[in-house]
């Protein structure tokens, strides 16, 4: 399968899809080349493909990050729930309520553990009382698989937790907005074995219940343990996408067959 032929009436079938979006640094050099996918709530996606083939460049535009940097050109169509996103209306401090981002390195704030939780909520105005608080705390606590070993020191800093531990708050506070769509970007890679088998949990956990998760990992195995549909990226293409268990099992093209045969990476 190459590129989803996705249509504007396609675009309308997604929660969210880009139609042939481009990425272009310091107004020349054209990372990623026009790229159609679409995401669906209650499913994960991962985006897969060698160093610099332009899989965090792909994942930045869902939620208009690369609008971030100077001199970068996001070009084409991103929808979502049905309107166009990439356009100079949009705005930013509303979308990313929605839709929520997750790093490599786990970023807590110098807060303590609920109010890590409650800082964006509070922002937006989302918390009334002492009740509601502790309620969203314990919820979103627990839907990062949390709760369980923290709930007895909530008030204490969140630098005191481990490297997992602090990602897995990260991804509590994203949840605490309630958003519909999660980004992940590596999440794992500074994480030893046994944290990323707890956050690549919860990151299925999450898709469970019924929001959309994209994730860029050069993690193979933790694609197919993660993600029901994969895209493949490569040198600013997005090459091939399907189900996970078709990309992995049939390949079709030969730059994907490579890949995943070791032959570069
Ligand atoms: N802020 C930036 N300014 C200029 N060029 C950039 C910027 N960010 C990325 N690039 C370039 O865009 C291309 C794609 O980079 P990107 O980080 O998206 O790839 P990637 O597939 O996520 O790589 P990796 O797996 O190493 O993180 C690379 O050539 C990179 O050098």
């Amino acid at each position: 399968m190459t590129q989803d032929n996705t249509t504007q009436a396609a675009a309308d079938a997604h929660l969210l899809s880009t139609v042939d979006v481009t990425v272009r640094y310091d107004h020349t050099h054209e990372a990623l080349h026009p790229t159609s996918l679409g995401f669906d709530a209650g499913t994960c996606t991962a985006l897969i493909g060698p160093s610099g083939c332009g899989k965090s460049t792909f994942l930045r535009c869902i939620n208009l990050m690369n609008r971030e940097i100077p001199r970068c050109d996001v070009g084409g169509s991103i929808y979502y729930h049905g309107h166009d996103v990439n356009t100079p209306r949009e705005n930013l401090f509303e979308l990313r309520k929605s839709i929520g981002m997750v790093f490599q390195q786990p970023t807590p704030f110098r807060k303590s553990i609920r109010e890590n939780i409650l800082f964006a909520p509070r922002r937006h105005g989302r918390v009334a009382g002492r009740d509601e608080a502790d309620a969203l705390v314990e919820e979103s606590l627990r839907q990062a698989a949390l709760w369980d070993e923290v709930k007895d020191k909530l008030d204490r800093s969140a630098l005191a937790l481990s490297g997992g531990q602090q990602q897995r708050l990260c991804i509590a506070r994203t949840l605490a907005m309630r958003p519909d769509v999660v980004l992940f970007d590596e999440p794992c890679s500074a994480l030893d074995p046994i944290s990323t088998f707890a956050v690549e949990e919860t990151i299925r956990q999450i898709a469970d219940s019924g929001i959309c998760c994209v994730i860029v990992t050069h993690n193979m195995e933790q694609a197919k343990r993660v993600s029901d549909r994969t895209a493949f990226f490569y040198m600013g293409d997005m090459v091939e996408t399907g189900a996970t268990r078709q990309v992995f099992l049939d390949p079709q093209d030969q730059r994907l067959v490579d890949y995943l045969t070791g032959r570069f990476g």
